[in-house]
């Protein structure tokens, strides 16, 4: 489980999160949506033990981030694609981050066999595409085993078939009694996938639930994402 408490963090004088509570739950998926500047990215990296709240809590598993002695093991991310340096290879890449979590060196061939990425194991990062990237950081969050995946448009780049991959991974994930918190501005992904909604605004969630109590009353999860953020322009006589 993922959870959220009163998070709350100023930059300078501005509130950019005003307590944040809410809970992604195991054998869920979470679907993490908001305009531009909402502050998702905040939140994330605030989970994740990059950045600190001014004030509150967030837990993974029960615990803050920073506290975990092999992270990975808990929690996989991704959050700007692949993190890998471009002149690594993507097996050496896996490799010393396998060693620095003490994850067993099998799992390198593993992650890069589930993620399509076995035949370009020896290809330096640099050489990439974005797509590719994409299923590097992905094998990269899966490396650990982790009972949580918190994810930050992992479709970014990815083919159909990339995507529909994407989708079955995350939903087997949640089957087995994993978290999956998975954000994305692609409304049409998310009402595919999530069961679950978080909406966010300036800060503030003011949205939350299953897909089907967020957006009841909406004709869809995008009518329903401007009608709770303010987005969509008002009819006027
Ligand atoms: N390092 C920073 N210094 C100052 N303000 C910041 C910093 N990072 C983010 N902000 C501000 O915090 C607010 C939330 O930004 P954040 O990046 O978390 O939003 P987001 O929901 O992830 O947006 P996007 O969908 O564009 O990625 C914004 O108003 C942004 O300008």
């Amino acid at each position: 489980m993922i959870q959220f408490t009163s998070l709350t963090q100023y930059r300078g004088h501005r509130a950019v999160l005003s307590g944040i509570t809410f809970r992604a739950l195991p054998g869920r998926v979470t679907g993490f949506l908001g305009p531009n500047g909402a502050g998702k990215s905040s939140i994330l990296r605030i989970l994740l033990g990059l950045d600190r709240p001014t004030l509150g809590t967030a837990l993974v598993e029960g615990k803050p981030y920073r506290t975990l002695r092999e992270p990975l093991r808990t929690v996989g991310s991704m959050l700007d694609g692949s993190g890998a340096h471009r002149s690594r290879t993507a097996q050496d890449h896996l490799g010393w981050v396998a060693r620095s979590n003490g994850i067993p060196r099998r799992r390198v061939a593993e992650v890069l066999d589930e993620v399509g990425l076995a035949e370009a194991a020896r290809t330096r990062v640099g050489k990439f595409s974005l797509g590719m990237g994409q299923r590097l950081g992905l094998a990269t969050a899966l490396l650990g085993e982790p009972s949580a995946l918190v994810l930050d448009e992992p479709v970014n780049g990815l083919d159909p078939e990339g995507i529909r991959w994407i989708r079955g991974l995350l939903r087997r994930h949640a089957d087995v009694g994993g978290t999956v918190l998975l954000s994305s501005h692609l409304m049409s992904e998310i009402a595919e996938i999530a069961d679950d909604l978080v909406i966010i605004t300036g800060g503030r969630v003011v949205a939350e639930g299953s897909t089907a109590e967020v957006t009841s009353g909406y004709n869809s999860l995008e009518e329903a994402f401007f009608g709770l953020t303010g987005g969509g322009q008002k009819a006027t006589a």
